[in-house]
């Protein structure tokens, strides 16, 4: 039996989740848990990660603990496989900050006070952009001046990795069918959202690029746009760099468009009448639309497309608006297997359809604490 500690530091909550790992048979989660507000000057919230983390803790049956897993959002060109966290691995994602200065810092502050409370107990980095390193040349390289991009690291990455890499393994299963057979486009849409075509397993094309910021719209971030945009407001609204980043990461996508972030409130206002919110409703859907088409052009062959994560998994409104019309490209939604209240895996495309439409939950914590254990078995400890 393996005891495993997953943690999930965003830039203001904590995620954990206890895992007991028999050898044979179903993991356990033995504790779930959530911090949010930290470091948000709200009374009784966390001043930050460590305080947070200390108080978790202290909760947790920690005893027999085999190792603890982190999520690290940005791995650079360094990480395309889990990481037994040392000195040296700490200090590559230090170097990568300025890459993912919204994600990195947490992730590191969690290692780095995961590592102060449980002495001897082996740390495990495990990277959203891993799963990416398969992506071709053409696929990861940006038309720049090759020069310039060489020098200061401009390349997609790719991140949400850990959770296309389940959802396209639990979508070949869903289906019966060997993961290597199998062409998936998966459609990650939470807070922050990405979208992946998996061809028999490998990344081959994804949304996010050298940040979490290309892409699909997200709850508070635009995704794609003319980088012309961002010199227009600079130059011509005066606006100072720090603040479109702000802009552009924090005031812009759903929220930018209707002032809610949340998919269901905007549902409802929507439902309402509510003109801004049908309008970022119809913005958010048709970007994933053109994600599918460009993606089932890359695959040649699409044999599914998966919902996954909070809006994926839970907004048939979504799931409908962002396929609507693609009944020519064998693609197509049944609007009562769509619509159930059922919530495990399962296909809501017509019996017999040329492309299966899927909705998989996630499970990036579980991801995370299998690849773990998968480095600590590996002797690399
Ligand atoms: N029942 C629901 N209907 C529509 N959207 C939902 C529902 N439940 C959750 N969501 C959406 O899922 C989003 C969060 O997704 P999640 O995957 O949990 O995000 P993250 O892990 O990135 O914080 C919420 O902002 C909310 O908009
Ligand atoms: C990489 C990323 O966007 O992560 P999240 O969805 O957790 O913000
Ligand atoms: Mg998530």
């Amino acid at each position: 039996m393996s005891r495993v500690l997953v943690l999930n530091c965003g830039s203001s909550s904590l995620k954990y989740r206890l895992f007991d790992v028999p050898a044979t048979g179903e993991p356990l989660v033995v504790a779930t848990g959530t911090v949010e507000q930290i470091g948000e000057r709200v009374p009784g919230a966390p001043h930050d990660h460590a305080e947070a983390l200390a108080a978790a803790m202290s909760d947790l049956p920690l005893d027999g603990l085999t190792a603890v897993g982190h999520r690290v959002v940005h791995g650079g060109l360094m990480f395309s496989t889990p990481a037994l966290v040392d000195d040296a691995v700490v200090a590559a994602i230090s170097d990568l900050v300025p890459l993912a200065p919204l994600h990195n810092p947490a992730n590191l502050a969690g290692i780095e006070v995961a590592r102060a409370l449980l002495p001897g107990i082996p740390q495990v980095a495990v990277f959203d952009t891993a799963f990416h390193r398969t992506l071709s040349p053409a696929a990861s390289t940006y038309a720049i001046d090759a020069e310039t991009a060489e020098r200061y690291g401009i390349h997609r990455y790719g991140f949400h990795g850990t959770s296309h890499a389940i959802v396209s393994r639990r979508t070949a299963a869903l289906l019966g069918r060997p993961l290597d057979e199998v062409n998936t486009i998966t459609l990650h849409l939470g807070n922050g959202a990405s979208a992946c075509a998996v061809e028999g397993g490998r990344s081959i094309a994804t949304s996010m690029g050298l940040s979490p910021l290309e892409g699909l719209v997200m709850g508070t971030r635009s995704g794609d746009l003319d980088p012309a945009i961002i010199f227009h407001l600079h130059r011509v609204a005066g606006m100072p760099f720090a603040e479109i980043d702000n802009l552009l990461n924090r005031r812009s996508g759903l929220v930018g468009l209707a002032g809610v972030n949340d998919m269901r409130t905007l549902l409802t206002r929507r439902a309402a009448g509510d003109r801004a919110a049908a309008l970022a409703f119809d913005v958010y859907c048709r970007r994933i639309r053109s994600y599918v088409g460009a993606y089932y052009a890359e695959l040649g062959r699409l044999d599914a497309i998966t919902f996954t994560a909070g809006v994926g998994e839970n907004a048939p409104a979504v799931r409908a608006a962002a396929l609507a019309g693609l009944d020519r490209l064998g693609i197509a939604v049944d609007p009562a297997r769509n619509d159930t209240p059922e919530r495990g895996a399962r296909v809501i495309s017509p019996p017999d359809a040329p492309v299966a439409v899927c909705v998989v939950p996630t499970d990036e914590e579980w991801e995370i604490a299998s690849q773990t254990l998968g480095v600590v078995a590996g002797g690399a400890a």
